[in-house]
């Protein structure tokens, strides 16, 4: 197989502790399969942009990094990608701004990364970039004579037309993703998103076999579900460390029923709407009150960014107020934790938790949902409560499937949750436990990395 250049915004090479997104999590054991190097921002900030690489090996993993300067930072990364990009690609046009700045500073970053990883790309190199950060690296790249196979894979969804319209660049966005050979989305329902543009607003012609073919160019798209390490995780959850974190867990429940959140502190995520769902739950079933808590950890995440701040600031005092009104001097209805925890102790409190509450308003995939299935205990295995609107749902099927909107479909669901049978609950659980341990991290990278092998470079424009 011929070696891998991935190319993403963060590189996070494996560490023992700390949080990691699940983009970081999956590539790592991506790159070790495939020997490759992953380059990208070191998430440091430099006074002015040199472009000297950082390289380094860790556990396997080569990684070569850029820092960044400041105002490469605010455009880029908490400008276009997070202000604007992101907000709108989950469906919140009410909160993406729209500023030129953070377009020149994205335009601006994607040529500096081009410019600097161009040289440590070698003629047979797969080139591969991932997300939103980075849609024009491709045809940057082309720019400065790249003549490999580049793929691009979104880990967020693609947006309905109507609403990446809204984009004041959106037709130059989109065109500059011409430049790869292969395309790939989470969900089947992304790839229609993106089929439908692509269609409507430049005539592209698909064929059946998924080959878009546009200006004399074709691209192969694909729907590709990004997947855990399974095996390793379902390993992670029995180690020394995760065994004692389940049993502290389970001291600490003192014979309450545990259910558990997992997600960065996101407005993306619902857990404004997830806490207004147990309320209602708590409400309408008093005879629970006091028997079942919510453990919610929820590490902050892109803290420069208002809308982060306001989702904070909403969930403290939503937290606050429902804790208020419910708890009695022995129980606090939810445990609410603004920290990290490293995957082994994660694994531990998954398996502690009889229920998952995964309500995402819309997620590329949501890794969390996969890893709570993985760490179960196949003789008493946990009910996982998933969103319809996660990418895992297309999956996931035999979850206990919700609109996250909803106050009721949330009450209701954890109330059935609660109640499920065992022979159900291990039922389920197998049907999941399947499809994760079938399509998992390694089928993800081999599925893209195959197409990719695959398509002729004469292809390429
Ligand atoms: O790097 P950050 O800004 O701190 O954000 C962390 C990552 O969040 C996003 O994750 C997405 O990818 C996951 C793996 O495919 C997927 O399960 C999840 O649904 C997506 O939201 C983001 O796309 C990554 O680039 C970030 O590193
Ligand atoms: O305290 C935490 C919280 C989350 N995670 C990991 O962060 C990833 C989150 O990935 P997901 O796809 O659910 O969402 P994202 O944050 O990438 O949008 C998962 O692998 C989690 O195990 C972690 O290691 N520690």
């Amino acid at each position: 197989m011929s070696r891998l250049v991935i190319i993403s915004n963060r590189v996070s090479a494996p560490s023992g502790g700390g949080a990691q997104g699940g983009l970081a999590i999956a590539l790592s054991a991506a790159l070790r399969e495939s020997n490759g190097i992953w380059f990208g921002w070191s998430g440091e900030e430099i006074e002015t942009f040199t472009g000297n690489i950082n390289f380094q090996r860790n556990q396997g993993v080569a990684t070569a990094t850029i820092d960044l300067e400041a105002q490469d930072i605010d455009e880029y990364y908490n400008g276009f990608a997070n202000r604007t990009l992101w907000p709108l690609f989950h469906y919140r046009i009410d909160l993406a701004e729209y500023e030129r700045g953070f377009a020149g500073g994205y335009e601006r970053v994607n040529a500096r990364f081009a410019e600097t990883v161009v040289p440590l790309i070698e003629e047979d190199d797969l080139v591969w970039v991932n997300d939103y950060h980075l849609i024009p690296l491709g045809r940057e790249l082309r720019a400065r004579g790249c003549e490999n196979r580049i793929g691009f894979f979104l880990h967020i969804p693609w947006p309905p037309t109507r609403l990446l319209m809204s984009l004041p660049s959106h037709r130059e966005l989109v065109e500059s993703l011409f430049a790869y050979d292969v395309i790939g989305f989470q969900t089947e329902d992304s790839l229609d998103a993106f089929r439908g543009y692509a269609r409507s607003q430049f005539d592209a012609e698909i064929d059946d076999a998924g080959v878009m073919t546009y200006d004399g160019h074709s691209v192969r798209l694909i729907a590709d579900p990004i997947g855990i390490d399974t095996a390793d995780f379902r390993a992670s959850a029995t180690s020394e460390t995760a065994r004692e974190r389940f049993s502290r867990m389970r001291e600490s429940a003192d014979g309450r029923t545990m259910m558990i959140g997992v997600d960065r502190l996101d407005y993306s995520k619902g857990l404004q709407e997830r806490f207004l769902g147990y309320e209602r739950f708590l409400s309408a079933n008093p005879e629970q009150q006091g028997k079942v808590f919510l453990l919610q950890i929820a590490p902050p995440s892109r803290g420069e960014v208002q809308s982060y701040q306001e989702i904070r600031a909403t969930l403290d005092s939503l937290s606050g107020r429902i804790n208020g009104e419910f708890s009695n001097v022995e129980w606090v209805p939810i445990r609410y934790v603004n920290k990290g925890y490293p995957r082994e102790q994660l694994a531990g409190m998954y398996r502690a938790a009889r229920v998952a509450l995964v309500t995402p308003l819309r997620d590329g995939m949501n890794l969390v949902a996969k890893e709570y299935v993985a760490a179960q205990d196949e003789a008493d295995p946990g009910v996982l409560i998933l969103s319809r609107f996660a990418g895992a749902a297309e999956q996931l099927t035999d979850a206990i499937l919700v609109n996250p909107h909803s106050p009721e479909e949330v009450s209701d669901a954890i109330a059935t949750a609660l109640a499920m049978p065992l022979e159900e609950r291990i039922a389920r659980w197998r049907a999941m436990m399947d499809n994760i341990e079938q399509e998992d991290v390694f089928w993800w990278r081999r599925r893209f990395t195959d197409m990719l092998e695959a398509t002729p470079h004469e292809m390429t424009a």
